[in-house]
């Protein structure tokens, strides 16, 4: 078995044991009274390379990474080091996350918040928009082209902005064809896990240029970030190297001055 196959196996037995706490016209009354779901597409269209920066308690490839004692604090620093967006990991059994630290992180920031995890039902878009997020991941390789339609055209109605994560050129193919106007090229190999930062420019020539294309993992710090961008990135997704790091809300402004300068300027500007 993969390991998106046993992220999404505990991801189904997790979300069972909510859907039979929680039924999904109470979700959706919850969703009617969350704050009004801020433009997240608008947010990464922004002037220079934007940057989203996550709360990542653990991964599969590296295990516990850092011990977050208070979600909200990190995404205050994100704020305030100039962070576009903030991603919110929210599975639990291999990356430690919560939609209780999604609860914490809406209610302080006021920038856009992507609910970051292994969506695989309308329900979990739901859960999303009644927890306050803005955006939700959808993987096209957990997905049947089906199924990756129909939660892009839900979390649309929903008023989620939808990023579609893809990891090779079929899977963009795949992504453009459903009507995805966001999408996120992961760098980390679902099967090795190991990270390949030339899978950005491999795969973002098969995205058209009117779609925000995201480089997802492995940005160190600003070196990495301006050789996405020189390959077309107009957004990055950065985990790892700011949850280890000593100071998040520097590390970030630097990753937004480097994003920021002119010599990045490319296609959209
Ligand atoms: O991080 C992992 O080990 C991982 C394993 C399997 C599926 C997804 C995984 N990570 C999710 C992500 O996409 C990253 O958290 C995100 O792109 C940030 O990456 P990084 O800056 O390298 O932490």
């Amino acid at each position: 078995m993969s390991v998106l196959d046993e992220i999404i196996d505990g991801v189904r037995a997790d979300l069972a044991e909510r859907q039979a706490r929680v039924g999904l016209d109470e979700l959706k009354e919850l969703a009617a009274r969350a704050p009004q779901a801020k433009d997240g597409a608008a947010a990464l269209r922004g002037e220079g390379v934007q940057v989203i920066c996550e709360v990542k308690r653990s991964s599969p490839s590296k295990g516990a990474l850092a011990a977050i004692a208070d979600p909200a604090a990190l995404a205050a620093d994100y704020e305030a080091g100039g962070a576009a967006v903030i991603s919110v990991l929210t599975e639990e059994r291999r990356f430690g996350g919560s939609l209780a630290d999604l609860d914490a992180v809406r209610a302080r920031v006021d920038i856009p918040v992507l609910r970051k995890d292994f969506i695989v039902t309308s329900y979990q878009l739901w859960e999303a928009r009644a927890h306050g997020a803005d955006l939700a991941l959808l993987i096209v390789a957990a997905l049947d082209q089906q199924a990756l339609v129909s939660l892009i055209e839900r979390a649309e109605s929903i008023g989620l902005t939808p990023i579609v994560e893809v990891h090779d050129e079929e899977e963009a193919e795949r992504a453009v064809d459903a009507g995805a106007k966001v999408i996120g090229v992961n760098a980390r190999d679902l099967k090795t896990l190991k990270v390949d930062r030339s899978t950005f420019e491999r795969v973002a020539p098969e995205i058209p240029d009117h779609l925000v294309k995201i480089a997802e993992s492995g940005v160190r710090g600003p070196h990495d970030l301006i050789a996405y961008a020189n390959a077309g990135a107009d957004a990055v997704l950065v985990g790892e190297s700011l949850v280890t790091g000593r100071d998040p809300r520097t590390a970030v402004a630097d990753l937004v001055a480097a994003g920021a300068h002119p010599a990045l300027r490319h296609g959209r500007d």
